[in-house]
């Protein structure tokens, strides 16, 4: 009897799980939501316990009647959870990526010199994004956590370490080196907890996880059913080995709740001086590990959720596009979706949502369509960013994720852009990407060249825009841009 392999891939909006044969398809797959909960202001939470029932819910769907050889993970990154390894129990919710609460936090960091030291070790800046100041605020303020961290009853986890801990029956408390390197504790070089990045945070080492390769036979162990875990690897991580991109100047970018361009650079890190992150790509086995540079993007499909669900103009994602394609262009409005800040390449917690340029001629049509160019000037920046960091052109953009089912909003970014988009014939690349360093690991597929002969394009975007009116709207973006900084007061 054939066999597969099984994914799934915990993102921010949802959960899903999927089965992948050797050509790199899709054969079964569920899906399901789970609630953003959203206690005040800046506070964005999950429910770990509903996060659990979702992915073995998924899971269960998707993998039945198939045989798994092995089975991988990727997750939302950041996100972070404590629980109690007695009872399984966690400590209050978990903090999304996008909560900005611990604003006061990464500013005194910011201030006090500790930045320089955390963006040399971790590759990362002091922001509310990354997982060593939610794991601070949870120590300080939720009852019983430190008393308990101390006594090395509390675990951390990303949400990888929380699915692998539950799917193993609280026998494996580990995480691979990609998630591991966006927490702010982890030292890029050396690829362990660092003492002086656990101080900034005042964080117990006894809590912390075992740091494993993204793809390694055992370092994961087997779920309670007995599937093979092979492989765990943060979302944007996986997505990049699902475009295969493995060789350096290779990237993609990922269109979910929020954008995640990711540059492969090769096994040395690459320091950005240009608002982008250094980060670990992917490490398979025991080989080097290889490194990548990244922009990410707080709000870009998020704001489509938000025209859906707060402001109503639209009823699903999709109906976006046919809003915005009832007009011609933006008339005059640009939209800044800084709801949490902006990230790179600006890293401004200051920023708040803007929309500027209205007359009395807009409609939610020309909201729409700034919606979309908002994600797509949002990504140039970050291209720019990293053609100035790495020196690398790109003459083709590749794409994946839930936006990319958008066309208006893929020609856009051609257009903004200036440069061709490329979309696969499997966009679920992130669970594509679980898979293969799942596989990967047991012997599933031989090596990257396999994987690479699997990728397909779907469909490419060329540019349709003159250089002038191209020119002209970035300038613009920028002018948005601008009013939308110094809008909140941080820690008020
Ligand atoms: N046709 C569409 N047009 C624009 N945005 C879309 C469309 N379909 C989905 N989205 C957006 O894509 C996001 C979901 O993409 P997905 O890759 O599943 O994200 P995640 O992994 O972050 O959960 C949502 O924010 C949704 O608003
Ligand atoms: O769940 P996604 O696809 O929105 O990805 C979230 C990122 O991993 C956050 O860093």
């Amino acid at each position: 009897m054939a066999d597969y392999i099984g994914a799934i891939d915990q993102g921010t909006t949802s959960t899903r799980a999927m089965v992948f044969d050797h050509d790199g398809s899709v054969v079964a797959r569920h899906q399901v939501e789970h609630r953003q909960i959203l206690p005040r202001a800046g506070w964005v939470e999950h429910d770990p316990d509903e996060i659990l029932r979702n992915a073995l819910l998924v899971a269960g769907e998707a993998f039945q009647g198939y045989q798994i050889r092995a089975l991988g993970v990727a997750n939302q990154r950041e996100t972070t959870v404590v629980w109690d390894r007695r009872t399984g129990t966690p400590f209050g919710n978990a903090i999304v990526w996008q909560d900005t609460r611990t604003d006061r936090i990464a500013e005194a960091l910011n201030r006090d010199g500790r930045g320089e030291l955390i963006r040399h070790k971790s590759g990362l800046r002091p922001a509310t994004y990354f997982s060593g100041g939610k794991l601070q605020w949870i120590l300080e303020h939720v009852d019983g956590a430190r008393d308990a961290a101390e006594r090395g009853d509390a675990l951390f986890g990303t949400i990888d370490t929380w699915l692998l801990w539950n799917l193993t029956g609280g026998r494996v408390h580990a995480t691979d080196v990609t998630n591991a390197s966006r927490t702010m504790l982890m030292d890029l070089e050396t690829l362990d907890w660092d003492d002086e990045l656990l101080a900034c945070f005042g964080v117990p080492r006894a809590m912390l996880p075992r740091i494993c390769p993204s793809s390694d036979p055992s370092s994961y162990g087997h779920t309670t059913e007995g599937i093979a875990l092979t492989a765990a690897l943060g979302d944007q991580h996986a997505a990049t080995v699902g475009q295969v991109c493995f060789t350096p100047g290779e990237a993609k970018n990922t269109y979910g709740t929020g954008n995640f361009l990711l540059l492969n650079t090769g096994t040395e890190p690459v320091r950005s001086e240009h608002g982008l992150l250094t980060t670990v790509a992917y490490r398979f086995g025991s080989a080097p590990p290889v490194y990548a540079l990244e922009g990410s993007i707080a709000v870009t499909g998020a704001a489509v959720q938000w025209l859906r669900d707060r402001l109503h103009i639209i009823g699903t994602a999709a109906e976006c596009e046919t809003l915005a394609a009832r007009v011609p262009d933006n008339g005059g409005m640009y939209f800044v979706p800084a709801f949490s800040g902006l990230f790179a390449p600006y890293w401004r917690a200051d920023a708040r949502g803007a929309i500027v340029g209205m007359s009395q001629y807009d409609t939610d049509a020309h909201l729409a369509r700034a919606t979309l160019e908002a994600i797509c000037y949002q990504s140039r920046d970050v291209v720019e960013a990293m053609q100035q960091d790495s020196g690398v052109t790109l003459d083709v953009l590749k794409v994946d994720g839930g936006v990319t089912a958008n066309d208006l909003c893929m020609q856009l970014q051609a257009d903004i852009l200036g440069v061709p988009v490329s979309r696969p014939m499997v966009a679920e690349t992130t669970a594509l990407g679980a898979a293969y360093a799942a596989g990967l690991a047991a012997g599933y597929w031989n090596d990257t060249d396999e994987l690479r002969a699997n990728w397909h394009e779907s469909h490419r975007w060329k540019p349709t825009w003159s250089p002038q009116q191209r020119a002209e709207g970035y300038q613009r973006w920028h002018d948005a841009v601008r009013r939308s900084l110094d809008w909140i007061e941080i820690g008020a």
